[in-house]
């Protein structure tokens, strides 16, 4: 099975937790997209529910596939938010926004009672930080805000290179990516981030700082879909603790 059909497993197995009636929340990237492809299919044979997109690639594919959507200006909560995460570590802390979607994603899931994470089983990490942790920034004033993460990842025992994001692909290609929210992103190679929480904390004190891809008591379970099958773990603290 390659990496595409492990994605569309975990999120086939996500779907059976929506029930009719249910407010979700629509992640986004390459596995929440199968997620929203399965759910329109249910949406078409009378699943009766409604979603709030993350970012406006997946508003996009849901509009596609007929989920109907909504806004948190419309609704006061979210019952359930499906995404998918760069990585997970044993505590349910997440690495997420390899695909520039971070604080719409942050918004929704922080609305939202319960969010399953659904991914290939290679995001299971012991440890966060292999994979480059964005940080989503204001252009203004980009130097003193680059000077300041620097100075928090060194109280929280970590460092390594950052770049702003480029955009790949299509007529953007080279140009510096910019989010939904028009934005920039800056990568930050870590390695391993040893104190999610803490550095989590001290990169949203940082006036430059829009939102950090660190998602921290957030998850409530994980959909891990590998060559051996399905594994899904919850989390054992509630959310918010
Ligand atoms: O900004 C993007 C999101 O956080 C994605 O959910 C994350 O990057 C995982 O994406 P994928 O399912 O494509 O690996």
């Amino acid at each position: 099975m390659n990496m595409d059909q492990l994605k569309r497993q975990a999120a086939a197995r996500a779907l059976e937790e929506v029930r009719d009636g249910m407010q979700l929340g629509l992640g986004t990237g390459s596995t929440a997209k199968h997620f929203v492809e399965l759910l329109g299919e249910r949406v078409q044979a009378g699943l009766k529910v409604i979603g709030v997109p993350t970012s406006e690639a997946t508003r996009l594919d849901a509009e596609r596939c007929g989920v109907p959507l909504t806004t948190l200006d419309e609704i006061d909560h979210l019952d359930l938010t499906v995404d998918g995460a760069d990585e997970i570590d044993p505590d349910f802390n997440l690495i997420k926004g390899g695909g520039g979607a971070l604080l719409r994603e942050k918004i929704v899931a922080a609305a939202s009672d319960r969010m399953i994470v659904i991914a290939d089983d290679s995001k299971w990490v012991p440890t966060l930080g292999r994979f480059p942790l964005p940080v989503e920034v204001i252009p203004f004033g980009l130097g003193a805000t680059r000077r300041a993460i620097e100075k928090a990842f060194a109280e929280c025992g970590v460092s390594g290179q950052m770049a702003v994001r480029k955009a790949k692909g299509g007529d953007k290609d080279g140009h510096v990516f910019v989010t939904d929210g028009g934005h920039w992103i800056v990568d930050a190679q870590l390695g391993r981030i040893v104190d999610p929480p803490g550095l989590a904390k001290a990169l949203s004190a940082i006036p430059g700082v829009v939102e950090h891809g660190l998602f921290i008591g957030l998850a409530s379970s994980a959909v891990l879909a590998g060559g051996e099958g399905i594994r899904v773990i919850e989390r054992r603290k509630p959310k918010g603790d």
